[in-house]
């Protein structure tokens, strides 16, 4: 008997748009998994011995591309931020769709860049990537979260964080000045699982086939 498959998926809020695409791959995660109160991070799935551990967006990625996990859902952003050798993003799941930006204050836009900027950020190697390219040295302040209150404060010039309807961004006195990538979650495996272990390539197939088939559908 080999070892269950285990699927990792985010807490955040791609998990609501996944978990139908999930059940029509045949991952349906136990009654459990739906109970507020529970405290267990990994789950039963139905019919099968796939077992489902729900952890951070950023540590889907970490579990996954060291094995712990065989496969995952994540964003590209989170996928592109690390880089991993190990981590395979064979499919675009189409859902989860943001873009992650560089905003800054409103009265601030405008003038030439300097040679080097303070940016708050929860991704430290995007940002100095994009930066590079455009000669700056940029310092990441690194923040988990409420990165729109970084400007105001004075705590960074610029802030690289996801944006989707521009409303946080708004709100918070700060403009889009650029727009580094555009962003949808990814199915992700682990590589060496995908070559050892037949189960792992069967989901990539399952979830290519819902993927193009709903595509067929929108067309
Ligand atoms: N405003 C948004 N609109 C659409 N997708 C988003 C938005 N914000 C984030 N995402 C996508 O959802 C993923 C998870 O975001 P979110 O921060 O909600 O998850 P989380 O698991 O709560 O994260 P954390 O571990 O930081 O608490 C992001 O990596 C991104 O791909
Ligand atoms: O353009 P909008 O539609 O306003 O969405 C953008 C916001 O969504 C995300 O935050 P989230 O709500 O996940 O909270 P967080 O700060 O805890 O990451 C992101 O970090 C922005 O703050």
């Amino acid at each position: 008997m080999p070892n269950p498959l285990t699927f990792a998926v985010p807490k955040g809020r791609i998990l609501d748009e996944a978990l139908p695409l999930m059940a029509r791959a045949g991952v349906v995660p136990d009654a459990e998994f739906h109970d507020k109160k529970s405290r267990a991070l990994s789950f039963a799935c139905e019919g099968s011995d796939m077992r489902l551990i729900r952890v951070r967006a950023f540590d889907v990625a970490t579990f996954v591309a060291h094995g712990a996990a065989q496969v995952g859902i994540v964003g590209s952003d989170v996928v592109e931020e690390f880089n991993y050798s190990d981590l395979y993003a064979p499919v675009d799941l189409d859902i989860g769709h943001c873009r992650l930006s560089v905003a800054e204050m409103a009265e601030k836009v405008g003038g030439p860049l300097p040679s080097h900027l303070r940016i708050a950020s929860k991704y430290p190697n995007l940002t100095r990537r994009h930066f590079e390219k455009l000669g700056v040295q940029a310092e990441v302040v690194k923040l988990n979260g409420a990165m729109e209150l970084a400007p105001t404060l004075g705590l960074s010039s610029r802030i690289v964080d996801l944006v989707s309807t521009g409303r946080t961004l708004k709100e918070n006195g700060l403009v889009e000045t650029s727009r580094i990538l555009d962003i949808s979650a990814r199915l992700i495996v682990n590589r060496a699982a995908l070559k050892t272990d037949e189960r792992v390539a069967a989901l990539v197939e399952r979830f290519r086939a819902l993927v193009a088939e709903d595509a067929g559908a929108a067309a």
